[in-house]
């Protein structure tokens, strides 16, 4: 169904019927991207989580900033590349998802992987980050579970709308989906109760062939968030080594 195309503008993967803003590209990367991305990353850097391993790059955050040292090279090509050449619509050619972010670009990836049965609880991405997210799937499909807020403003304990990240997808959520709700993977091995009903961006999915019954076993997932971290300090200009920046 929707894959890249030279022409195509982000409106067209808008996904429907979700507080906004969500879009996603099913096939935004190759087989061979997929596996050539797999293949670089690299396993001494895993840190074991109780529920995933995680990697961060280029470094961790300390107190919400990070340290000025670019990313390497293949987390760069093909993904933030790519990313850049998606206008945001067709009639502005030039504008992009980062355009507006403070850096123009994302600055840092996380890597998470989930084995079958292990996910990560609802939570809010928080100040750190200009509130755009790009998630590329890379392995297995899996659902993201978006909470919704009761009246009184707590967060309801079922998810209200589910996300299906195909592997070599590209998920990118921002504005009210971004600050107004908590997201979360849930700790299954299978999922369950999926259609368009239940689905929010089913119709954009590249295939569903997967799915019998409402449902599929997961496999190991891995996924590559990229986003951009406001305050990023310059250690050169703090210690004054490099002269003034
Ligand atoms: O792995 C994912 O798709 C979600 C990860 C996530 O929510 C996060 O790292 O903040
Ligand atoms: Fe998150």
């Amino acid at each position: 169904m929707a894959s890249l195309t030279g022409s195509a503008c982000l409106e067209n993967y808008r996904i429907q019927g979700l507080p906004s803003s969500a879009f996603y590209i099913s096939e935004f990367i190759s087989d061979l991207e997929e596996q050539a991305l797999l293949d670089k990353i690299p396993k001494p850097r895993w840190k074991q989580l109780s529920k995933r391993r995680l990697q961060t790059w280029p470094s961790e955050l300390a107190k919400n900033t990070l340290l000025d040292t670019s990313l390497p090279k293949w987390l760069i090509e093909p993904i933030i590349t790519r990313i850049h050449s998606i206008p945001l619509t067709a009639s502005d050619p030039q504008k992009h998802m980062f355009s507006d972010s403070p850096h123009g670009s994302p600055n840092h990836v996380l890597i998470n992987e989930y084995l079958p049965g292990q996910g990560i609880m609802p939570h809010k991405d928080g100040a750190a980050y200009h509130p755009v997210v790009c998630t590329v799937s890379l392995g297995s499909s899996i659902c993201l579970d978006v909470y919704g807020t009761k009246e009184e403003g707590t967060t309801e304990t079922e998810p209200k709308w589910k996300i299906l990240q195909e592997p070599r997808s590209l998920l990118i959520t921002t504005g009210e989906i971004y600050t107004d709700h908590l997201h979360g993977i849930a700790e299954v091995e299978e999922e369950i109760n999926l259609g368009p009903s239940t689905v929010s961006n089913w119709k954009l999915l590249r295939s569903t062939d997967e799915i019998i019954e409402g449902r599929f076993k997961r496999l190991p997932r891995t996924s590559l968030t990229y986003r951009d971290v406001i305050k990023v300090s310059k250690l050169g200009a703090k210690f004054g080594i490099f002269g003034s920046r």
